[in-house]
């Protein structure tokens, strides 16, 4: 059940569980939604699904099986050299948590993570966690001394993206380091009983994993650096009017960013539908026009809020990213520079119909995002590999168009210019190894 990216595509995996407090007879309850005969049938589709209902069932998905699937390709995708996202959305109560971090007796997707890296790759690496409760940003990873509940700011660096300034690192070289720091940032984490759930985190969380490989590349020393978020969000839930003024203010709070989160994914979807639609449109046209160039990106913003998937006059949408610092830290890994899967938690029972019903939604919206992942690696070793790269194709229509104009005379002026543009770009990344190695 090893999962594979679907191209550039993000991923959404769906996770049924019900939520604490439910039983498993309220399961089969559709009759008491509905109330008449009329049956509705709604349908998604989504690139898995684990059911996680009831372990004595056939087909029941352990926290050993999510890993093997999830966890084990956020870490196979972190190892090329790819930022890597995935983060638990759904109702509260419905076992994100559960899913990320785990209890004592059920490790989660995250101490998974750490303990693969430093047991099974050997190798250390430098982690970070904070949370976002009612848009600020704090460490989870302090320290008894700077117990202050300090809000950090966040920044944006023109090629890195956003990032939290002053936030700790910590290294960490084997489980035991991993799973204090874990445990630390857990017990930091904003917490409070909700209608449904006695221990409901308030806050989203963001755990980051950083490391950075030394690899060989067509005999040039280099370095790829990879960076993994493991995202809990906040439940979602509809506010209850009988909570305090504290918890209403969390709960708007919770709410603004997943409605941001929300906007951001309808408007990325809706321009990566139309960028494969003018795709299309471009890629028709340049059969019936078979000389010519057709640029394929039409890509420039608008205020506005621009249509569904069309044709190539329609602008893209604005991305709202920073009307929450949520969709602002978690920039790259939605539309941007990331391998992003999203795993939605639903509850199967009757009394979540219209929970469930809107996290599917959110869910096949989000399925329809096309990042643009790309290797971290040094910026003048990417351009070595591509005018390489560059050179063995012109070689190749070199040898291509001799063997197709085996007279001298014909073959002169193409051949020539090829030849000089291999010559060109030889000396190009002979000049760029010396800038750079010396
Ligand atoms: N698959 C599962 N098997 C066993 N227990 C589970 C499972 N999923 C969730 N739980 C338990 O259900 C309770 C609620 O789960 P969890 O805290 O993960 O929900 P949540 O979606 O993170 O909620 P919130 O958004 O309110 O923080 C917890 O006690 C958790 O241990």
């Amino acid at each position: 059940m090893h999962c594979t990216w679907r191209q550039r595509y993000l991923q959404v995996k769906i996770k049924v569980r019900q939520y604490h407090g439910e039983n498993t007879q309220e399961l089969d309850g559709r009759q008491d939604v509905h109330g008449d005969s009329r049956e509705k049938v709604l349908e998604f589709g989504f690139d898995y699904c684990y059911w996680s209902v009831a372990p004595e069932e056939p087909h029941y998905a352990s926290q050993e099986e999510v890993f093997q699937d999830l966890g084990v390709s956020v870490l196979a995708g972190a190892s090329e050299g790819y930022n890597v996202c995935l983060f638990a959305y759904g109702q509260t109560g419905t076992g994100k948590t559960y899913t990320m971090m785990g209890t004592q007796d059920s490790m989660g997707l995250t101490p998974r993570i750490c303990q693969f890296r430093v047991t099974v790759h050997l190798l250390s690496f430098t982690c970070s966690f904070l949370e976002i409760y009612n848009e600020r940003v704090r460490d989870l990873l302090r320290g008894r001394e700077q117990k202050k509940k300090a809000s950090l700011r966040v920044r944006e660096h023109p090629e890195k993206g956003p990032y939290v300034q002053d936030l700790s690192q910590h290294v960490v070289s084997d489980y035991k380091q991993a799973v204090d720091l874990l445990e630390e940032g857990i017990a930091n984490r904003i917490t409070a009983a909700t209608h449904i759930h006695d221990a409901s985190s308030r806050s989203h969380a963001i755990f980051t994993i950083q490391y950075t490989q030394a690899i060989l590349e067509n005999n040039l020393p280099s370095e790829i650096v990879s960076k993994i978020h493991l995202v809990d969000l906040a439940g979602s839930e509809r506010a209850d009017p009988h909570y305090c003024r504290d918890r209403l203010t969390e709960g708007s709070n919770i709410n603004k960013s997943l409605v941001t989160l929300g906007i951001v994914i309808s408007a990325l979807a809706q321009n990566s539908q139309m960028s494969s639609s003018c795709q299309s449109i471009n890629s028709v046209a340049s059969e019936g026009d078979a000389g010519s160039t057709v640029g394929s990106h039409t890509s420039f913003l608008s205020g506005g809020g621009g249509g569904g998937g069309g044709g190539g006059g329609r602008r893209h949408c604005f991305i709202p990213y920073r009307d929450s610092v949520l969709t602002w830290l978690l920039k790259d890994s939605l539309g941007g520079n990331s391998k992003t899967i999203m795993i939605a938690t639903v509850s199967p029972s009757c009394r979540s119909y219209n929970e469930t019903l809107s996290t599917l939604r959110y869910a096949a919206h989000a399925r329809n995002i096309v990042n643009k992942p790309r290797v971290n690696e040094d910026a003048s070793v990417r351009l070595i590999r591509e005018l390489r790269e560059e050179i063995d194709r012109l070689k190749s229509m070199l040898i291509s168009f001799k063997m197709r104009n085996p007279s001298p005379s014909l073959s002169d002026e193409r051949d020539g210019s090829l030849s000089d543009m291999v010559l060109q770009n030889e000396l190009k990344v002979e000049r760029l190894i010396y800038q750079t190695f010396h």
